[in-house]
């Protein structure tokens, strides 16, 4: 398909999400398959351009004065895409599947590109609903914050210890550009190509046999800070598709016993094959089975039980531009009302002198200092560490402002870190 069809496309998709209000993986599988005729890489490009314009909603929506997909798009390709007007004009020709020509007033608005008096959730990029709560989180940095989430991601990928070692996979992987990540021990970045193209890792043979795991740095860091050790017994209580289970196992060199549940059985799906192919011998999963609790035999006895509780995702928006604009206000305050439960389900199953860790891939205060604070507000049995103390007993001394400025805690962002946002803390009960 020629690139301004490409667009033509991307705008009848974003027409699509708006009047079917559904989520864009679901509207971009629909066009793929009622048009055949477009290849692989077609479909790749004008996924990227539709995530390319919800990452700049706000911004293209402020700059062309106006709400309709078209502007949106003409918008997100000045912001996201930095092409000039006359770059854009020319996409925009009329001619065969290209899109209509440009009226006056979009050209007059693109050519203005004013973004001079925009509050900050425009300049930010994120909900207006979303304002209050990204100036009590990040201050003066609220900007900073959201153009930050509002920007591509890499891929970054966790070297499975079990399997293999990372200079052993930084060599097999120099053809796609891998790069040592910054701060996760065990982490590699491959950068995105242009237009937002990723690497085909599954036509990797390092992939395919396990010494690789798609993990973003935020999480492997998130990971690393729970200092799961080999024979200990942990209690992954928000296992989901396993994620952090796979990298907490890899700790544990495959030596103690590591749990796995999650109150939605089905998100446990993915987790057997995954477990099989990174060679992880020491997992338990333990579905949910009616209203029985699946690991009730556990209350009081584990070492170290980790929350990954749900959360907004706020932290991941690079990844899933989609998700800033569906989550809606009453979401933020049933995800409180679960962290709270998880973490209350999770403190009974410490033994004393256990740990325990809190982690959502949120950034917002309301889901992780507030929860937190209420928790040990509820707990006198349970303490929390300060950041120094986690960083260094995880040997991440190099992982600069990340303590949280709200109170104990870490608090990895886009901006300062170059990861998904994340909220760790480390909780130690009392022995
Ligand atoms: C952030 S996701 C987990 C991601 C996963 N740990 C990973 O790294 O791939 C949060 C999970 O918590 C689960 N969950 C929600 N409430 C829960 C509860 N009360 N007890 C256990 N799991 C819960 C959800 O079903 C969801 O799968």
């Amino acid at each position: 398909m020629h690139p301004s069809a490409r667009i033509s496309a991307a705008i009848e998709i974003l027409e699509d999400l708006e009047t079917r209000r559904r989520p864009a993986s679901d509207a971009l599988k629909d066009w793929g398959l009622s048009h055949r005729f477009a290849g692989s890489k077609d479909r790749a490009a004008i996924a990227s351009l539709v995530y390319d314009a919800l990452r700049r909603r706000a911004g293209a929506r402020y700059l062309m004065q106006s709400e309709a997909p078209r502007a949106e798009m003409i918008g997100a390709l000045a912001l996201a895409r930095d092409m000039t007007a006359d770059e854009v004009e020319s996409h925009f020709s009329g001619v065969g599947h290209a899109p209509a020509p440009l009226t006056d007033e979009e050209r007059a608005h693109l050519r203005a590109k004013n973004l001079a008096d925009a509050p900050d959730w425009v300049l930010g990029d994120y909900p207006e609903w979303l304002a209050p709560h990204f100036a009590r989180a990040f201050g003066d940095e609220a900007v900073a914050e959201g153009r930050a989430l509002a920007a591509r991601a890499p891929l970054d990928l966790r070297v499975n210890a079990l399997k293999a070692t990372r200079p052993e996979m930084l060599a097999e992987l120099a053809h796609l550009g891998a790069q040592t990540c910054r701060f996760a021990p065990f982490g590699l970045r491959i950068a995105q190509g242009a237009a937002g193209r990723g690497a085909a890792l599954d036509a990797e043979p390092a992939y395919a046999r396990g010494m690789v795991e798609i993990q973003d740095e935020g999480s492997q860091v998130a990971a690393a800070l729970c200092r799961a050790a080999p024979g200990e017994k942990v209690l992954d209580l928000c296992a989901g598709g396993g994620g952090k289970t796979l990298a907490l196992a890899a700790a544990m060199d495959n030596q103690g016993e590591l749990f796995a549940t999650d109150s939605d059985g089905r998100r446990l799906t993915p987790i057997f094959s995954r477990l099989e192919r990174a060679g992880v011998k020491n997992v338990t999963v333990r579905a949910p089975r009616g209203k029985a609790d699946p690991v009730a035999d556990l209350e009081g006895a584990c070492d170290l039980v980790v929350i990954d509780a749900p959360c907004t995702g706020v932290g991941t928006w690079r990844r899933n531009p989609d998700a800033k604009w569906r989550t809606r206000p009453g979401a933020l305050e049933q995800r409180q009302a679960g962290q709270d439960e998880v973490l209350r389900r999770g403190a009974r199953h410490v033994r004393p002198g256990g740990r325990l860790v809190y982690v959502t891939c949120s950034l917002l205060r309301e889901e992780n200092e507030d929860r937190l604070a209420a928790f040990l507000g509820e707990n006198a049995d349970f303490s929390c560490e300060n950041a120094a103390e986690t960083l260094s007993r995880a040997g991440l001394e190099g992982l600069d402002g990340a303590a949280s400025p709200h109170g104990p805690g870490l608090r990895l962002t886009p901006a300062r870190h170059d990861v998904d946002g994340f909220f760790v803390a480390l909780l130690q009960r009392n022995g």
